[in-house]
């Protein structure tokens, strides 16, 4: 058995993700029956003391068949109102299920405002942790209803890995229709499995691709961007298909582990680096993307060529290369309009006030290179 799978199996804490594509079907919406197979899997696991978040998809799902929609809407509108009328269906279907163990569940909406704000984040965690120490199972989702465009999650494989570090997990196994990842769309032809990802080179070269079903949102691309965001903050992923629920929560060897990073990131730094909004861009020099992402200093005036966006002192900005990747992440300690007749000047050129990092190595986060 793998590292990972060992320490899923041992977790006290887990997060466990399942989507549209696991309980519902084109046409004919929920399916209760493998919806009651995957709480038969979570509620054994409950019963031996782990403590367990589950990150639900599938209200869109649930609410065609009553809204007589045929295919998933393409429209946000339309979206939200079968959302509206099937997280009702699924909150419901997960009750009687539980409640069949006996076990209460609670339902938590979250929209990604409510962990870009520190404040926000700070509140989640604190009705998760009270949830589960009242032994109920909280059953997560995007609130799909009020959500726009521009502060949708967009989809729930990002939303579980947030929840994931927030709560503290030890463990995240995202569950689907597919029972691993594939070097290719396994639904197009001849295809490998991969077993383990242990380095960022095992994913060279794979072609990821989205949903093929046509019932989830981001397919096997947005799983495996949350595998590496919790996977580098120190949670072990597994990949692995709901109807193998109860392996995956297991010993057995199924799916495709994520080998994590040895020490857990500090939740201000997961914070800033994954889930805060940000609110504009600095570009960056050459020397100044090595002075922050090789050496971890602080970002200076002189090392900026260029701003853009909407933000104020204390705001999260992107740090970009001049090859246009973003290369950190950080707390900016000017507002926009101070920052064009600084940005280039060293330190000695500028007035006493104004001689100050940019952005502080303290309140800076380097990202690995994105894909
Ligand atoms: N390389 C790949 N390996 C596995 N599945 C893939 C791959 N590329 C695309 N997919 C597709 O991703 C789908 C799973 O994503 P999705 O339908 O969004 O699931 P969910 O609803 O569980 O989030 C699979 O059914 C598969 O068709
Ligand atoms: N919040 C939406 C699901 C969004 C989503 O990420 O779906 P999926 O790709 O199936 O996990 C819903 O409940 O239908």
């Amino acid at each position: 058995m793998s590292e990972v799978r060992d320490a899923i199996a041992r977790a006290g804490r887990l997060v466990v993700k399942v989507g549209s594509s696991a309980l519902t079907t084109a046409g004919s919406g929920l399916d209760v029956a493998r919806l009651d197979a995957l709480v038969d899997a979570i509620a054994d696991r409950v019963a031996r003391g782990t403590q367990i978040v589950l990150v639900s998809s599938g209200a869109i799902g649930a609410g065609l068949a009553p809204l007589s929609l045929g295919a998933r809407p393409k429209d946000l509108a339309t979206q939200q109102a079968a959302a509206s009328v099937g997280q009702l269906a699924l909150a419901h279907a997960y009750a009687e299920s539980f409640g069949r163990y006996s076990l209460t569940v609670g339902q938590v909406l979250l929209t990604a405002n409510d962990v870009v704000h520190r404040a926000h984040y700070r509140n989640a965690q604190r009705t998760f942790s009270r949830l589960l120490a009242l032994g109920a199972v909280p059953v997560v989702n995007e609130n799909d209803t009020v959500a726009t465009e521009e502060i949708r999650f967009g989809d729930n494989d990002r939303l579980a890995a947030l929840v994931a570090h927030l709560i503290g997990a030890e463990g995240l196994v995202l569950l689907s229709d597919v029972d691993a990842l594939y070097d290719g769309d396994p639904r197009s032809g001849s295809t490998r499995k991969i077993t383990e990802v242990t380095s960022e080179s095992d994913l060279e070269g794979l072609s990821v691709g989205r949903s093929s079903s046509g019932l989830g949102t981001g397919g096997m691309m947005s799983k495996v961007a949350a595998a590496r965001t919790a996977a580098a903050a120190g949670i072990p992923v597994l990949i692995a298909a709901a109807e193998q629920a109860r392996s995956a929560l297991g010993d057995a060897d199924v799916g495709t582990a994520f080998t994590h990073a040895s020490t857990r990131m500090p939740a201000r730094r997961f914070w800033l680096g994954y889930a805060a909004g940000s609110r504009g861009r600095l570009w960056l020099d050459d020397g100044a993307v090595t002075a922050v992402v090789r050496h971890r200093r602080s970002l200076l005036a002189a090392g900026i060529i260029g701003v853009d966006g909407d933000f104020q002192a204390g705001d999260v900005v992107d740090l970009v290369s001049p090859e246009q990747v973003v290369v950190a992440r950080g707390v900016v300690a000017f507002d926009v309009t101070e920052l064009p007749e600084l940005i280039g000047r060293s330190s000695h050129e500028l007035p006493p006030e104004q001689r100050r990092e940019v952005v502080h190595a303290d309140d800076l986060v380097p990202l690995r290179r994105r894909r």
